[in-house]
């Protein structure tokens, strides 16, 4: 609802446009337009074609691969309609070509075509179909490169934070810090949007927010701690108690005393000395800003000496006034040694002072994270509760793109195939419907294609997988639960009915669900297992079929 609102103007069918206004029928390649020329020109313009969008390989040496951008997709179409501005520039580009296409573009919207896609957050692999879209050739054509530009990144970015998920466990917050180092400002909305769909919890984003309902979370920098020069800055030293009592004391001077008696406390004595009063003063503001919500920044100055004794006298001086602070931020060196020191300075404090929960203070750690790092903490031993995520998670850094691609696969009701020295790269031909087929222990064991005619995979009925290229790669499966992946979202010409767009926040909960009902070894870092595709066997005999007969047989002289 939030999405809908925030962003304007509702067309299409109830469907809102895309979320970003740049998406555009012209952001596209110029050969989808000079293609669409041609096709006109050929009189085959209206040809139904069927297309589908997948990809070849999963990601960051993984074995999944996590859909995202169907939504962005839907509401592309739905509102695809060619300006009469855009046509006018149109002719600017393409000057040779008749009025006639002109007039068919201004006409073309996507009511006759139609979409069955994978539903956004499910688990996918390699060369199973995302999404299928049939309609006229020359429409069909025109969608490829936005809706590639859609799915790309979104998928990419989405599985990037599924797997810095897993890595870091259930119980850690994640958090996306990305914004300022994403591909601009679209990359950086893109990326607080897929990150939460792939199990982040927040993100600094605060446009972001806004337009997805994602949560909206933050600490402060260091720049804000260098600014303060002492505690003479501060004008306004008094805090009023939260007990509703309107007790007003001199905040800073509590401040103060908490630092002599914790220098002075039987376990910590002699640990630290003189502490930052730059960083004191900034500590000492930032809690009269936030009472009920202080979060230190600990590193500017020395995280043991300086910033975690400073923190805890404000926390100490906030807990005397009823209020409970959140905890520290660590953003540079040793994050595993320097959380774990941290921590016994939490319980020494707690047990010193008796302040009940004192040693479970939040740790928040950042600073060039990745799956690596917080593999190698794990393994290390650490006590960060939080993780905040930039440069690695929103880049994509381990890998630059998904690859996914948009190949023909059937016109005017006869399949093409795409033929490639490289076997990975001939495309799967004919118009398809996609199962999932689960397991004895509900674990999703193999996901099938079948040509559009044949019968659907029964349960408990045993059914013979084929890998599509491979001869000898065949297994006979039972399944004890079957799945069609291909739903209906854009119906175009046919009578079935249109699957609802799920909230984000729902995509989110149903890709939690889909990563959590995976075979382990699927999901494992270290040469994980690979999940099986396959195609039935009738499928199987004729894409071997349709290759011999396209390909042309060499000769030798
Ligand atoms: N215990 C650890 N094991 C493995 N990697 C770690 C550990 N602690 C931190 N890291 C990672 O090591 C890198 C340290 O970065 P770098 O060498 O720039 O040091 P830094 O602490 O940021 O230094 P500076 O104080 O100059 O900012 C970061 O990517 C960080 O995530
Ligand atoms: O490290 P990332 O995963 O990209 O996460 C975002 C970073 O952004 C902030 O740094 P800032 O821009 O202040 O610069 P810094 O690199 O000097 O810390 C923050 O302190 C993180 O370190
Ligand atoms: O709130 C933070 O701590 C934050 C936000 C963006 C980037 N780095 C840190
Ligand atoms: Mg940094």
């Amino acid at each position: 609802m939030a999405e809908a609102a925030a962003n304007g103007d509702v067309r299409g069918g109830g469907v809102p446009r895309p979320t970003n206004p740049m998406v555009t029928p012209l952001l596209t390649d110029l050969y989808q337009f000079t293609m669409a020329y041609a096709y006109w020109k050929a009189g085959k313009h209206l040809d139904r074609a069927v297309f589908d969008l997948y990809f070849r390989k999963n990601p960051f040496a993984g074995e999944f691969t996590i859909f995202g951008g169907l939504e962005e997709c839907i509401r592309f179409i739905a509102n695809f309609k060619i300006t009469e501005e855009e046509i006018k520039f149109l002719q600017t580009v393409m000057p040779t070509c008749e009025d006639g296409f002109f007039e068919y573009l201004s006409s073309i919207d996507c009511s006759d075509v139609e979409v069955y896609a994978i539903p956004e957050g499910y688990v996918v692999f390699p060369k199973v179909p995302l999404m299928r879209i049939e309609g006229p050739v020359a429409v069909v054509q025109l969608l490829e490169t936005p809706f590639l530009s859609l799915v790309n990144y979104a998928s990419l970015v989405t599985t990037n934070a599924a797997r810095h998920r897993l890595v870091a466990g259930k119980s850690k917050n994640l958090l996306e810090f990305g914004l300022r180092r994403a591909q601009g400002p679209d990359g950086g909305i893109s990326a607080s949007r897929y990150s939460y769909m792939g199990g982040f919890d927040a993100t600094s984003n605060v446009a972001a927010g806004r337009l997805f309902g994602i949560p909206i979370r933050g600490t402060h920098s260091h720049a804000f701690v260098s600014s303060f020069m002492g505690l003479h800055e501060i004008t306004d030293k008094g805090l009023t108690s939260s007990d509703g009592s309107n007790k007003r004391e001199d905040f800073v001077s509590l401040v103060q005393n908490w630092l002599i008696r914790i220098q002075d406390s039987s376990s910590l004595r002699g640990t630290f000395g003189e502490t930052s009063q730059s960083e004191l003063a900034a500590f000492t503001s930032y809690a009269l800003a936030f009472p009920n919500s202080f979060l230190a920044l600990v590193d500017t100055y020395d995280v043991m000496r300086s910033g975690v004794p400073n923190f805890c006298a404000v926390a100490l001086a906030l807990n005397d006034m009823g209020y409970k602070a959140v905890g520290i931020r660590l953003d540079s060196g040793d994050l595993a040694y320097l959380s774990v020191e941290t921590r016994k300075f939490f319980h020494a404090i707690e047990k010193d002072f008796g302040v009940v929960g004192f040693g479970k203070m939040n740790i928040t750690a950042s600073n060039d994270l990745n799956e690596e790092t917080i593999d190698a903490l794990n393994k290390q031993g650490h006590e960060v509760d939080a993780f905040g995520i930039g440069t690695y998670l929103v880049t994509c850094y381990a890998q630059a793109a998904l690859g996914c691609v948009f190949k023909l696969v059937e016109i005017n009701k006869q399949p093409r195939i795409k033929l490639s020295e490289d076997v990975t790269k001939v495309s799967i031909p004919c118009k398809k419907k996609c199962y999932r087929l689960y397991g004895k222990e509900g674990y999703p064991l193999v996901d099938i294609m079948t040509g559009e005619d044949e019968p659907s995979p029964k349960i408990g009925e045993r059914l013979l997988c084929r890998h599509p290229f491979n001869e000898s790669k065949r297994a006979y499966v039972v399944p004890q639960h079957v799945e069609e992946l291909l739903k209906c979202y854009w119906p175009g010409n046919s009578s079935d009915s249109r699957e609802e767009l799920p909230s984000l926040h729902e995509i989110r909960t149903r890709c939690i669900q889909h990563l959590d009902r995976m075979r382990p070894d699927h999901m494992r870092r270290l040469n994980p297992t690979p999940y099986k595709v396959s195609v039935s066997a009738k499928l199987y005999d004729f894409i071997h079929f349709l290759w011999l007969n396209e390909a042309p047989v060499g000769e030798l002289q």
